[in-house]
């Protein structure tokens, strides 16, 4: 079976060879995107009319560019192709030549508009056959040994191609389907678990083993114009090094304004962009930003508890926290208590705290939190997207109730029994909360439910400063200037953060630069 192509097609195999060997280096020059000294590229072919038609949202090329950035294989290009054979060996032809591995997503399967491979057999001028192989385990399988059936067209595949089987990571055993390759271009099903089960089994075939890319990012709090020149002199000071500098901006994010990206395979020469990269940038515009901070929640959280800094007002109130919430676990099981999360911020702190102490008690947790949101009236759109983004986040079970406080508690307690504590993020200085503590029941005349206020004596500025050091994302209202969340009839911007900005536009700086907590009711008609 394995017959060269040389023979098979009566190519001419010298100039092809070398130019099929030769582009197979790395190192040729033609490559669209910059790459690194012995850095693989790599070509992916999305093949469906139902791409094109926008029936489908193609997310096997996202997909396939996350895993290849990890192998540090430089993808250069994404094309998207219609199930026709010219169309497919066009370009499979055009990507084998540009570029060291060319994937292919669709197309492969039974059905009439399957045609990739024809297309790729075509683009190497080759025939396609039944491989006997394939034929075997598709007799086995379909109990079909009709030639012409659907099933057995999945068998034709281009002379020449090679079968690989991977390790299934959960059975441990081959995988039931190979992957058809031809030279350097890998035909992958379209069906996205079954082409990312694959890839996931065969991806390493892509690594370059000798090469390790390193990566390194710079979080920048000044918007892109402003720092750009600063970017582009350093890129150029390094651009005959194996470094690759990405810019990115960022209008959302409430931490940083531009992302920089360093890539290159000499971790020394990363070092080197980073110093000289951050000394350039202004005074105080480089953050350290978190990306995924419940990922290190645990011992972000718990290095509060190390910190001797006794006269600390913060970190006194982070520790006592921390207590009460160790406190309220050891009284009731996690079926038995639930986070009050209105999205607000004193809850998004409280959430974190939570989280961290759960995690630390619990560390093979596969239980969801439980979260009470009695949801007001006429509530910010965005409260209500910053609740479901928190609850995917935390993995939190939401108990949902609309209505007034003291009712929806009366619902709870009859259809939610379990419920015998509310951790919230109720301070002192919130109205009628003077004469609370740590652990006060409710009312007499409320539903009976033990209110557990961790945060009872942290001041305003210490929500933000926990929340800012952390990199916790918040509600996008607090950067527009409210410090306290009601509904939208009661709620508006804290005028004490009003100003007018340079083009005179009038608007607010953000909840956290508001100096004195005791205003933070201030944007509160009520
Ligand atoms: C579980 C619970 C028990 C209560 N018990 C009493 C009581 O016994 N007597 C009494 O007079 N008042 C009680 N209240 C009402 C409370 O005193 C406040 O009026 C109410 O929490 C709104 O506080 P705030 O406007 O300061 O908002 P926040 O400052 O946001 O409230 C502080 C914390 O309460 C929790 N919380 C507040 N509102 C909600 C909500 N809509 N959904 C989920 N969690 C929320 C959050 O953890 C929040 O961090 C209770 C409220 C709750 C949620
Ligand atoms: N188990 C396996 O690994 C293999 C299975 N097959 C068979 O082939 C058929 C499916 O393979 P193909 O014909 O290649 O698939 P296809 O090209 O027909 O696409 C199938 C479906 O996958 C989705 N899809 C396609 N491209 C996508 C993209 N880029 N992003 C997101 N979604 C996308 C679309 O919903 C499309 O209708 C099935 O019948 C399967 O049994 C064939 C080979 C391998
Ligand atoms: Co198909
Ligand atoms: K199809
Ligand atoms: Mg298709």
């Amino acid at each position: 079976m394995a017959s060269t192509e040389a023979s098979k097609s009566g190519m001419d195999t010298t100039n092809k060879q070398n130019s099929s060997s030769q582009n197979h280096s790395p190192l040729f020059k033609r490559s669209y995107c910059r790459t690194m000294s012995g850095q693989s590229t790599a070509g992916i072919i999305v093949i469906g009319d139902e791409i094109l038609k926008g029936q489908t949202l193609d997310t096997n090329s996202n997909f396939l560019c996350k895993k290849f950035f990890t192998l540090g294989v430089k993808v250069q290009k994404i094309s998207v192709i219609c199930d026709e054979v010219d169309a497919i060996a066009d370009e499979v032809a055009l990507f084998s030549e540009k570029f060291t591995h060319v994937i292919t997503s669709g197309g492969i399967g039974p059905t009439h508009d399957d045609m990739t491979f024809e297309g790729v057999a075509k683009a190497f001028g080759l025939k396609t056959e039944f491989h006997p192989e394939l034929v075997e385990r598709i007799t086995h399988w379909f109990h079909t040994t009709d030639m012409t059936s659907p099933e057995m067209k999945m068998a034709k595949i281009p002379e020449t191609s090679q079968l690989r089987f991977g390790i299934d990571p959960k059975t441990n055993k081959p995988s039931l389907y190979p992957l058809v390759s031809v030279r350097n271009v890998y035909l992958f099903p379209g069906i996205p678990n079954l082409l990312e089960k694959a890839f996931i089994m065969l991806g390493d075939i892509f690594q370059n083993p000798d090469v390790k890319f390193h990566t390194d990012t710079i979080y920048i709090d000044r918007d892109e114009a402003s720092i750009a020149s600063i970017i582009t002199d350093v890129a150029n000071r390094y651009k005959e090094d194996d470094v690759v500098i990405g810019s990115y901006p960022n209008l959302t994010n409430s931490y940083y304004k531009v992302k920089i990206t360093i890539e290159s395979t000499n971790p020394n020469k990363i070092q080197e962009v980073h110093k000289e990269m951050t000394e350039k940038m202004p005074e105080g515009s480089v953050v350290v930003y978190d990306l995924d901070p419940l990922h290190s929640a645990v011992q972000a959280v718990y290095s509060f508890m190390e910190n001797p800094n006794k006269d600390d007002q913060f970190i006194q109130c982070v520790q006592a926290a921390i207590r009460t919430i160790e406190t309220a676990l050891e009284k009731y099981s996690l079926t038995d208590i639930c986070i009050g999360f209105n999205g607000g911020k004193d809850c998004t702190a409280l959430l974190h705290l939570f989280y961290a102490v759960v995690k630390k008690k619990y560390p093979n947790l596969d239980l969801k939190l439980q979260a009470l949101y009695i949801r007001s009236r006429c509530r910010f759109p965005e409260v209500e997207k910053f609740v479901q983004l928190s609850r995917d986040r935390y993995n939190m079970e939401m108990l949902h109730y609309d209505g007034r406080i003291k009712e929806c508690l009366e619902t709870m307690a009859s259809d939610r029994p379990n419920i015998k504590a509310v951790i919230m993020g109720t301070r002192a200085t919130d109205p009628y909360s003077a004469h609370l503590e740590e652990f006060s029941m409710t009312d007499p005349n409320w539903p009976q439910v033990m209110r557990v206020n961790p945060m009872l004596h942290w001041q305003y500025s210490h929500v933000w400063q926990f929340i800012r050091q952390l990199s916790l994302p918040y509600c996008s209202l607090y950067d527009r200037g409210y410090t306290s969340l009601g509904s939208m009839d009661n709620t508006h911007p804290n005028p004490l953060l009003q100003y007018v900005d340079r083009r005179g536009v009038l608007t607010y700086k953000p909840a956290y630069m508001l100096e004195s907590g005791e205003h933070e009711r201030d944007g509160r008609n009520t």
